[in-house]
């Protein structure tokens, strides 16, 4: 049985590909597909099936203990598996399929995919070189809308370390040096849902100009925490996180906070659909507004200009953001985050679904953050991502009385 690895990069036009492929337009190269019966394993399929299930309110993979649109992401993307195994397809598209998921899993995953690989053929998209299942020994690359064959040897770029431009960051508008440490301060927080025990007793002071990736396994917690700073989990009440010196829950609002932090996480892309430009994206972050509708000040103008030397995108400063490609939007979106220099700066994946020449740029940009500004960074990511200097990681380790963290310093 024959399997393939398409590579793809930020320019690919992956999701026509995709599409075209489950129609039957194949490349000849691929023909052996036509006719058979294919699945799609991607996160569009994910989205695709909780929104039937709050349609119909009725499960198509939710578990009898949990439904799907609970489960952390990497939960997800297991059950989705085994959900598409079940149906017994001819073959699986696997788009990007260890995006999300931990080291631990991504073994147990590729050891299923392996036992299935005699009776059903698996299409590999992959961003990233080392994602490669070893099995497979077919390979092409999707360069922009073209597919062509290649030998695996043929991908060798080798992703060099990038140093960001030149060009500084530009310097506040409003100063942050009010504020006193910590930033946020967690004590002997612990989160459980039913009797499932989530987080077990965590201690954590984030300072200013820190900076910090926060880790750990699929399920170990990750998004229960950030939600607990950002504003939005009841599970944050009447336990004591102190965010920006006050107790959380002691009166400010959601609003208060938010205003206080930078975050930027790959789901927000999609916000954005409108016709903005990428000079009016970063603008608005100074303003915290989806759009432009008030308008901007000479200074804010000028900080803009500077954030877009900084980013070398002067050329494309009056292109719409929709249109331009994921690494390029992912730059804007970090910097966008970033140009009110907020205390904070939280980053959700943000590498997720990017090939490894877009990541290293955006960890270069994060570096240069790191080491210029005095705001301090949360960089989320169970991935070990090659470059980024942060300097501790505050890794929750999973355990049957709920995650405990573990804080190794560079
Ligand atoms: N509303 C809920 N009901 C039940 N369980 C929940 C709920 N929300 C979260 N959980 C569980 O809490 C655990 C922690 O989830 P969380 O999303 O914080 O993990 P994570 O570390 O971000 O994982 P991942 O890397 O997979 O995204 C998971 O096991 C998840 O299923």
């Amino acid at each position: 049985m024959n399997h393939w690895v398409i590579y793809i990069d930020n320019n690919s036009a992956k999701k026509n590909f995709i599409e075209d492929f489950q129609k039957g337009k194949i490349p000849n190269e691929l023909i052996e597909y036509q006719h058979k019966k294919g699945l799609l394993y991607s996160i569009f399929t994910l989205v695709k099936l909780i929104d039937e299930e709050d349609k119909h309110d009725h499960k198509i993979i939710s578990s009898e203990q949990q439904a799907l649109e609970t489960m952390s992401s990497g939960e997800q993307k297991k059950a989705l598996l085994h959900y598409l195994l079940n149906e017994k397809p001819d073959f699986i598209i696997l788009d990007n399929p260890f995006d999300n998921l931990d080291v631990t899993f991504q073994e147990e995953f590729k050891s299923i995919l392996q036992k299935h690989s005699s009776h059903i053929s698996f299409v590999q998209i992959a961003s990233r070189k080392a994602d490669a299942l070893s099995f497979i020994k077919h390979f092409g690359r999707l360069t922009y809308d073209t597919f062509t064959v290649i030998q695996d040897s043929a991908f060798e770029k080798k992703t060099k370390k990038h140093a960001y431009s030149s060009v500084s960051i530009p310097q506040p508008l409003e100063n942050i040096a009010s504020l006193n440490n910590p930033l946020i301060h967690f004590k002997n927080v612990s989160v459980s849902y039913g009797d499932k025990k989530i987080l077990n007793n965590i201690n954590w002071t984030i300072n200013k100009g820190d900076f910090w990736q926060l880790a750990g396994a699929n399920g170990s917690g990750k998004s229960t925490i950030l939600s607990m700073i950002t504003g939005d989990n009841p599970k944050a009440f009447g336990q004591e996180i102190y965010l920006f010196g006050n107790l959380k829950g002691s009166g400010e609002t959601v609003w208060d906070i938010k205003k206080k932090i930078g975050y930027y996480s790959p789901a927000m892309t999609n916000k954005f659909k409108g016709r903005h430009t990428v000079e009016h994206m970063l603008i608005s972050g100074l303003t915290d507004s989806v759009g432009l509708y008030t308008i901007p000040t000479d200074i804010q103008k000028r900080v803009i200009k500077q954030w877009l030397s900084v980013l070398n995108f002067h050329n494309i400063k009056d292109s719409y953001f929709n249109k331009l490609s994921t690494g390029k939007q992912r730059l804007v979106m970090t910097a966008r985050a970033m140009v009110k220099h907020p205390p904070i700066l939280i980053l959700d994946e943000p590498t997720t679904g990017m090939d490894d020449e877009s990541s290293a740029l955006l960890v270069s940009l994060v570096n240069k953050i790191a080491q210029e500004t005095n705001t301090a960074i949360l960089f989320v990511s169970h991935r070990k991502e090659p470059y980024l200097e942060p300097k501790s990681i505050y890794t929750l380790e999973k355990s049957p009385s709920g995650s405990i963290g573990d804080i190794t310093t560079a």
